[in-house]
């Protein structure tokens, strides 16, 4: 049904709309040769079963309906003090019918694929008889019988019918069969766009196993293998060849709409540098993410990675290599580029929330779009929050006030500056001057200490921090600043492992009765000191936090203390979560502070007793959904929010309700005789 509904979509005008330096040359109306479109009996059948059981929360919009754009449509006020339940039970208009998202399954021979993260071509094509209609599997060992025999598919499936719980047994025994993790990383690709539901109830329910499999550490070496391990589109490519008609590319993808993008331009991909369109990892892996750690539905995601070039010599060469075959165009270029994108994305998809990934100089387009559209880029600022997150427990722990404070930063690039204005941010709210607040930080780069008269021209980004009160003494060494500074924290953002020598460490100890120690460079090897050096040369002292997992630390007396991992998909997630509830216009700098405050405060009892500074990955949804909370908080009290209702709504209202968007496939919505038949939660998403 879906496809049906992408058909028909992709027939109509779409609008256009005038703004300020848009360029006229893709302010085109198209349309699109009709499709031919040929649909069997039982789809309509089960499409009708489907939508006569189908649900939605009262509260949301129909899944069909997009989004209004904050910017130029504001949901009225309801001045009420109706409570959620109210809301809930009164507002709730006659059932909104509409066919589920997912495990709809189609039987069609001559329709264009509807695909959650495929770009397909426009033309019809054949297509075996049961085809997905949204990258769900065509035939699925999960339908019952009963439905088995309303779609006429008895037979082609082995005759059990399983449940999630068996289903994900093959899939965790198939992963471990594998001997390599690119071959775990491409049997999931694989499920993903096979079987969406499955594959995030495997996520869901699995998360620190399939985590690093989807993400980091493996995506990074799927992104440098992509062009050769490639096997079926995911993702949307937009091409420097494409320029002045990105709002028409924007019009093949597939779905109707879309909430939420991943960007990157493949420039700086993890630590491994240009990986031009081999980048598309990266997008594809976080939305993964957004969806299983807050329950962003599937369909509304869509990763993009822009295509400009590279400067990787070793893809110029490639045979193979996806992308066009030029260097990179000049940064203005780029710009303007961005500028023809966002609006583009925001025409044909109002509101849309891009999160911007791994850029090679992220600040500019943060610095040109924060305040006009709903965007954020999580190396800077969500990097700045989850560190924020476990700095704030980790100064409690300290038992140092917070005025005195000492923080040396190794690396100064966007992560460490985010980081460290992020801090800022902390140091200020509790009543530190801003001025005295900026003095607590010493950067250190691959120059020395920043300073304002060292000699180099400082980049932008360091001027904030750039010190003036180091009596003309140049820094070369990390050991000379920490002498010097005698730091009560030493964070590690500088990409070069074993920097945190036991010389340091020891040094740090004497300093501090627990010192803040903080390696989050990634990877493992990157780190700037391992966990067990950190503790074995504070005498198991240090309050430490690192960017890559390590295991646990045995101490002297047989105590297992376990490591904190300041991983960005702790806040992201919810970020993205919190501004789509809410429909924020923007994602304020206060928006990115209030997640770290929900993050810092997600920790439970055990946890707390525990002296962890994350809480556990087992519990991310739960997490997600402080983090949105306070996100949502935030903006309602900037006044940024366009979903008013969710104003009267008290904590545990609000934490329901957003429980309750989030996409969470299960059982029960897929049985066709049950009385739940539907979309898996978050539909409305
Ligand atoms: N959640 C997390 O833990 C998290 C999030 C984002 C980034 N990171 C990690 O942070 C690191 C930095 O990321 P980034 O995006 O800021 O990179 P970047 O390239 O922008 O910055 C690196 C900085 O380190 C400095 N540097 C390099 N070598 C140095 C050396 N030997 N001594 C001193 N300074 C040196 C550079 O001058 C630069 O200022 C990466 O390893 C990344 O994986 C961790």
């Amino acid at each position: 049904m879906t496809f049906i509904k992408s058909a028909i979509s992709a027939q109509r005008p779409q609008y256009c709309f005038s703004k300020r330096n848009y360029s006229t040359s893709f302010l085109t109306h198209h349309h699109r040769q009709s499709s031919s479109l040929k649909v069997e009996p039982s789809l309509f059948y089960y499409s009708s079963l489907l939508s006569n059981n189908s649900r939605r929360h009262p509260l949301s919009s129909p899944s069909t309906a997009p989004l209004s754009n904050p910017r130029y449509q504001s949901t009225q006020t309801t001045p009420s003090t109706s409570s959620f339940n109210r809301l809930r039970n009164t507002q709730a208009s006659p059932v909104t019918r509409s066919i589920p998202s997912s495990r709809t399954i189609s039987s069609s021979t001559t329709l264009p694929i509807a695909s959650n993260q495929q770009n397909v071509n426009m033309s019809p094509i054949a297509l075996p008889t049961y085809h997905s209609n949204n990258s769900n599997s065509s035939l699925d060992t999960h339908f019952t019988n009963d439905l088995r025999k309303q779609l006429g598919i008895r037979g082609l499936i082995p005759p059990v019918v399983e449940s999630f719980g068996q289903q994900k047994e093959r899939c965790l025994e198939q992963i471990d069969s594998k001997t390599t993790s690119i071959d775990k990383y491409m049997y999931l690709a694989n499920l993903r766009n096979s079987n969406v539901d499955l594959f995030y109830r495997l996520l869901i329910d699995n998360m620190p196993k399939i985590t690093p499999l989807v993400y980091t550490p493996v995506v990074g070496e799927a992104c440098l293998k992509w062009s050769h391990i490639y096997t079926q589109p995911e993702g949307l490519y937009l091409s420097w060849a494409d320029r002045g008609k990105l709002r028409e590319v924007l019009d093949n993808w597939r779905e109707d709409q879309v909430d939420i993008t991943v960007v990157t331009d493949g420039s700086r991909i993890l630590g491994l540098g240009d990986l031009g369109v081999n980048g598309m990892g990266i997008p594809v892996g976080k939305l993964a993410l957004y969806t299983g750690c807050a329950g962003i539905h599937p369909k509304r995601t869509l990763p993009i990675t822009l295509d400009l070039g590279t400067n990787n010599e070793e893809n110029l060469r490639d045979p193979l290599y996806l992308g066009a075959k030029m260097r990179r165009v000049s940064p203005s270029e780029m710009l303007e580029f961005l500028d023809e994108m966002m609006i583009a994305l925001n025409d044909k998809w109002p509101g849309i929330i891009v999160q911007f990934e791994d850029l090679k100089d992220p600040f500019p387009s943060l610095e040109r779009y924060r305040n006009t559209y709903t965007c954020f880029n999580d190396d800077i600022q969500g990097t700045g929050a989850v560190i924020l997150a476990g700095v704030m427990n980790g100064f409690k722990q300290s038992g140092i006030p917070l005025d005195q404070h000492k923080l040396v930063f190794m690396g100064a690039g966007s992560a460490a500056v985010g980081v460290a204005r992020q801090i800022v941010e902390l140091f200020i709210k509790s009543g530190i001057p801003e001025e005295q607040a900026r003095k607590q930080f010493w950067l250190v780069d691959s120059k020395g200490l920043v300073t304002n008269d060292r000699g180099d021209k400082l980049a932008d980004h360091k001027l904030y921090f750039s010190r003036s009160d180091n009596d003309g003494k140049q820094f070369s060494s990390l050991e000379e600043v920490v002498d010097y500074v005698q730091p009560t924290g030493l964070m590690g953002l500088c990409t070069t492992g074993g920097v945190f020598t036991e010389s340091i460490i020891r040094k740090m100890a004497q300093i501090a009765p627990r010192p803040i120690i903080f390696p989050l460079s990634n990877p493992v090897h990157k780190a700037e000191c391992t966990f067990d050096e950190a503790m074995k040369y504070t005498d198991e002292k240090c309050i430490f936090a690192s960017g890559s997992p390590f295991p646990d630390y045995t101490g002297k007396d047989g105590s297992v203390y376990h490591p904190g991992q300041g991983n960005n998909m702790y806040v992201f997630p919810g970020i993205g979560l919190g501004t789509l509830l809410c429909k924020a216009v923007h994602v304020s700098q206060e928006m990115i502070y209030a997640s770290a405050k929900g993050l810092a405060e997600a920790l439970n009892e055990e946890e707390h007793a525990q002296s962890w500074l994350y809480p556990s990955l087992d519990r991310i949804r739960e997490v997600s959904v402080r983090v949105a909370r306070e996100v949502i908080r935030s903006a309602q009290a900037e006044n940024l929010d366009r979903n008013k209702k969710l104003q009267w709504l008290s904590d545990r209202e609000l934490d329901d309700f957003i429980r309750d968007s989030m996409y969470d496939p299960r059982e029960e919505y897929v049985s066709p005789a049950g009385s739940d038949v539907g979309s898996p939660r978050g539909s409305h998403l």
